[in-house]
């Protein structure tokens, strides 16, 4: 493998975009220094890099939603001038990002000509929007006439990449569109992509999972601290562990938890009688220092457990922590004095608070417990920021940054940083490693091992199989409310839990 510049093996002839150059600055901090690269047409380009690497940057740049310092952008051979998303798309240039943009009720093909409906004497013609729609989701496998909100994950995630086309779309940018997909959903996507592709159209394509980059792209470019690191033209004669190298620039050892059998020991952690709207639990017993991993279909139950235990998601039962019983909280405040923590999923929603300095955030949970009459002990809160700031390594100067001005994989860190921070009896994460770079992953995976062996009772909520394998004592697999199956020792293997998951 070599790695290089992209830039000079790509004729006029092939290349779709070209990245000419490209700085950005954000006051002191610079985001790319001069990133030159070329996209050949009709291929899947895989963007990498570690967290905070440029990703973001780079294609908000690419699609017009970031202005760069300088440098320029060449479309189809056009430079492009005063670069903004409405230049960008009339280029055929469309950022999809993980956050679908779909109005719920509207159907899909409504939905496909938002923003662009044919327009007959400045009416809407309905004939001919209905007919564009049935064309374009032909062979997509989504109904034209089923409403937005009633689409599963995957359909949405095609809907919009759909949208982008039948907007013009000629290079669609996807950043981590796998991000909560089943592995079978990711099968889906991943063949649809492919069919698009067949049919000219160009992807760049951003992920932290080297499995989905080695199985879907044809050519990769490295981004390291805002430089482009490398790239190959032939990822299919790369290993996975060439793939790491590349991205972190070092080799990396993978984190493998020693698992150990929990069976007979005495329960830290009880969970009785567990009812929700879809969950039904009898029973859940947790040991001090065990790390139990939930996984299932979405809407299996294994979120809902998870939720339903930090006061999230209402349901009625009990929890045992230390030998004290009491019913499940009903608030997460309540969840916290008890002695538990939750990591949520969905930083956008219940995760970092963006205008607040990552110190505050670190601080914000924890901090009611630890003020006394109403006061807060400054210097504790000060060692508290201190010390998760530097065990999440988080990439930012000092803890008084913004967290909105932070890569979306050092907010997870911060995230992660500020339920850490409330010590916790019973530690629950939810996709604790979604979005963070591979190495990063090992580290968080080792903090949780490192929890775990000072007592704590940790659940980890995971579709990320992998993670899975590496991090747990047992795993639980849920089905309609209630644990389907459940798997310890050597019979946790990636194989294992895909059939078991899917079946
Ligand atoms: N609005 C902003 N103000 C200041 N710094 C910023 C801003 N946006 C991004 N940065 C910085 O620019 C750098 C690159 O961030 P970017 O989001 O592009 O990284 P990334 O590769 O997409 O990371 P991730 O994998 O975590 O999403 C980081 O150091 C980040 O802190």
């Amino acid at each position: 493998m070599t790695a290089h510049d992209l830039r000079g093996s790509t004729t006029a002839q092939d290349e779709i975009l070209r990245i000419d150059n490209v700085t950005k600055s954000y006051g002191p901090v610079r985001a790319l220094r001069g990133v030159s690269l070329s996209i050949r047409r009709g291929t899947i380009h895989g963007l990498l890099g570690e967290n905070g690497a440029g990703k973001s940057t780079l294609v908000g740049i690419i699609s017009g939603q970031r202005s760069p310092t300088s440098g320029q952008i060449v479309m189809d051979g056009r430079p492009l001038h005063h670069v903004d998303v409405k230049t960008m798309e009339q280029a055929g240039v469309f950022l999809v990002t993980q956050e679908p943009m779909i109005i719920d009720n509207l159907t899909a093909a409504e939905n496909l000509m938002l923003g662009i409906w044919p327009v007959k004497n400045g009416f809407v013609d309905w004939k001919a929007l209905r007919q564009d729609a049935l064309r374009i989701l032909e062979g997509s496998g989504i109904d034209a006439n089923a409403l937005a909100g009633r689409l599963d994950a995957v359909a949405r995630r095609k809907l919009n990449i759909l949208r982008a086309m039948f907007s013009g779309g000629k290079v669609i940018i996807l950043d981590e569109p796998t991000a909560a997909l089943t592995v079978a959903d990711r099968r889906v996507l991943f063949d649809f992509m492919r069919r698009l592709k067949s049919d000219g159209v160009t992807f760049i394509f951003i992920s932290h999972y080297n499995d989905e980059i080695l199985e879907i792209c044809d050519a990769v470019s490295v981004l390291r601290d805002g430089g482009l690191a490398g790239g190959s033209e032939d990822v299919a004669s790369l290993s996975s562990e060439q793939l790491t190298e590349l991205v972190l620039g070092r080799g990396l050892t993978l984190f493998q938890r020693d698992r150990r059998d929990h069976a007979g020991k005495a329960p830290h952690v009880s969970l009785r009688d567990v009812k929700g709207q879809y969950l039904s639990l009898k029973a859940m017993d947790i040991a001090a220092g065990e790390v139990v991993g939930l996984t299932g279909l979405p809407g299996a139950g294994a979120k809902e457990l998870a939720r339903a235990i930090f006061g999230l998601y209402p349901a009625s039962g009990t929890i045992a922590i230390d030998g004290t019983q009491r019913r499940l909280p009903r608030t997460p405040r309540a969840a916290l004095d008890a002695g538990i923590a939750f990591l949520s999923d969905d930083r956008r929603r219940d995760g970092a608070v963006g205008k607040m300095s990552i110190g505050q955030n670190i601080a914000l949970s924890s901090l009611p417990a630890r003020a006394r009459m109403g006061y807060i002990d400054r210097a504790a809160e000060a060692e508290i920021i201190d010390r998760y700031f530097k065990a999440m390594d988080v990439k930012a100067p000092n803890p008084d940054y913004a967290v909105d001005t932070l890569s979306g994989g050092n907010q997870q860190k911060v995230c992660l940083g500020r339920v850490l921070a409330t010590e916790p009896r019973l530690l629950i994460v939810d996709e604790p490693t979604r979005g963070i770079d591979v190495g990063v992953k090992q580290d968080v995976l080792r903090i949780i091992d490192e929890l775990s062996a000072a007592g704590v009772s940790v659940i980890i909520v995971s579709t990320d199989t992998d993670e899975l394998v590496r991090a747990v004592d047992r795993v639980c697999i849920f089905e309609h409310g209630q644990i389907k199956e459940t798997l310890t020792g050597e019979a946790i293997t990636v194989e294992r839990l895909r059939s078991s998951v899917q079946a």
